[in-house]
């Protein structure tokens, strides 16, 4: 294996470098360099044909790349060593196979046994998952979620160091959406590196570390929720609650700072948003104190990071 690590500083969980995928003239991934700390919850978001299942399935050694290096937990994706490293390794794929004639016990023993996990370790991940009750019944009488959390659970067997998560929260109920990132957080905090993709953006945004977002073949964009708001420069909104008698008075009182738009809020009357720079917001802050009691309410609104994908891509990408 070529190493890109520098001695004595400790590997990446997840190392890209220059990473391509060709399918014919399709440039599926198209030059992917990403570094995923041990420990982290890394998410992988993009439009549909981005790129994301065709790097999973390189990260997990199921597809060879066209040309680049990908190292998990140390071991090089083409290497000799990487099967041992597999061990190390969950993956619960977009579409998973299941036999409907299995309970779910059973399901999770097959699993076990392919992977050459331990079978007593079983019975466990399912009560971990909600699935106790239903271990002896067949699969073909499970919902959907209870499929999503069989699938997880398969996922987890062994104890992995490294997760590959595709579109794991598919199926999922509200509550057990929470106790799927729950699971995922003490996880992260014992040391596990989770690599997730989901198309629902709002479920992301306050439960990963950072996220990368793939744009035809390429991360166009890398870094935690604010980092990003920060590269995109996104604006901020603050909406402000006041009498129509106080409008003529807030507008003389933003007057001061520069480069800000003011305009009633569609619907919401007495509502009216200030769109500002990011670095702006304590300036308008200070702009509104003459305004006193004549304010009744304040709500600053962050850029969201469906708003950051959005601004990246276009509003008509
Ligand atoms: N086996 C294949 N042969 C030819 N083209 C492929 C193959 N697999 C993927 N592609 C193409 O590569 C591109 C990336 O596909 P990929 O499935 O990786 O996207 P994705 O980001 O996972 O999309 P989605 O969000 O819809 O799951 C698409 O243009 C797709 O048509």
């Amino acid at each position: 294996m070529t190493s890109t690590t520098p001695v004595n500083e400790v590997p990446a969980a997840i190392a890209l470098r220059d990473v391509t995928k060709h399918f014919g003239a399709v440039h599926a991934v198209d030059g992917v360099s990403l570094s995923v700390r041990r420990g982290e919850l890394f998410g992988l978001i993009g439009h549909n044909g981005a790129g994301k299942s065709t790097l999973f399935k390189m990260m997990l050694g199921l597809l060879p790349v066209s040309s680049g290096e990908i190292a998990i937990a140390g071991a090089s994706v083409r290497g000799r060593d990487f099967r041992a490293a597999r061990r190390q390794i969950g993956y619960l794929p977009e579409h998973l196979a299941l036999y409907d004639n299995l309970s779910g016990i059973e399901t999770l023993r097959f699993f076990a046994r392919l992977k050459g996990a331990d079978l007593a370790g079983c019975a466990p991940l399912l009560e971990r998952l909600g699935l106790a009750a239903a271990a002896r019944r067949p699969v073909r009488e499970y919902s959907k979620g209870m499929r999503q959390r069989l699938g997880f659970a398969q996922a987890l067997l062994g104890a992995p160091q490294v997760l590959f998560l595709d579109e794991p929260s598919n199926g999922l109920d509200p509550a057990a959406i929470r106790e799927f990132y729950a699971i995922l957080h003490e996880l992260r905090d014992q040391g596990v590196t989770v690599l997730i993709t989901s198309h629902i953006l709002a479920e992301l945004q306050e439960r990963v570390d950072r996220l990368a977002i793939m744009v035809s073949g390429r991360v166009q964009a890398l870094g935690s929720v604010p980092e990003l708001r920060e590269q995109q420069d996104m604006p901020l909104h603050i909406v402000l609650r006041l009498p129509p008698s106080a409008l003529e008075l807030l507008r003389s009182c933003l007057g001061v700072v520069p480069g800000l738009s003011l305009s009633a809020v569609a619907g919401q009357p007495g509502q009216q948003l200030i769109s500002c720079p990011r670095t702006a917001k304590m300036s308008v802050l200070a702009a509104l104190a003459p305004l006193g009691d004549l304010l009744l309410d304040l709500q600053i609104q962050e850029p969201s990071l469906e708003d950051v994908f959005f601004g990246l891509r276009g509003p008509h990408a």
